[in-house]
């Protein structure tokens, strides 16, 4: 497979950077199970934004934290990727690469929803 060739225009040569980029974004929404599960989390999460009128601050915290857990996790797909990909077999050093990814994705998940839980459950104190 031939290297695909960008354009030596600046401006170009970004824009061909951000089509790529994109195509990892939709092949992320397409095909992986965590980031869908994720994804649909996250809407599910903006309609419930606009239930509870958040304000500025809670919206911005609450892109913030989306935005964490899926960069992570699609970051974590890549790296699975990348293991696969090296070493298709089984070995405790790709097990282990994995696992640490896999961690990762569990402190942007526990940072994320926990603020999440914060910003939705003093909502609920104030509405009773
Ligand atoms: N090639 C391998 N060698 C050793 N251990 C592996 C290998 N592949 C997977 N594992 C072990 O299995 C675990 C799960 O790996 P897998 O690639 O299935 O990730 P997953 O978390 O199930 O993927 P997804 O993010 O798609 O849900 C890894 O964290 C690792 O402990």
């Amino acid at each position: 497979m031939e290297k695909p060739k960008l354009s030596d225009n600046f401006f170009l040569n970004r824009w061909q950077s951000m089509g790529y980029a994109f195509k990892g974004f939709f092949y992320l929404i397409r095909n992986e199970k965590a980031i869908q599960v994720h994804f649909s989390m996250s809407l599910i999460f903006i309609v419930l934004g606009f239930v509870f009128q958040l304000s500025f601050y809670e919206w911005l915290f609450q892109i913030l934290a989306l935005g964490l857990i899926l960069s992570i996790e699609g970051l974590n797909t890549a790296v699975e990727e990348i293991c696969d990909f090296i070493h298709p077999d089984f070995h405790d050093k790709i097990g282990k690469i994995k696992d640490i990814s896999a961690g990762a994705v569990t402190f942007a998940a526990l940072t994320g929803y926990i603020s999440l839980i914060l910003i939705y459950s003093s909502k609920i104190i104030a509405l009773s």
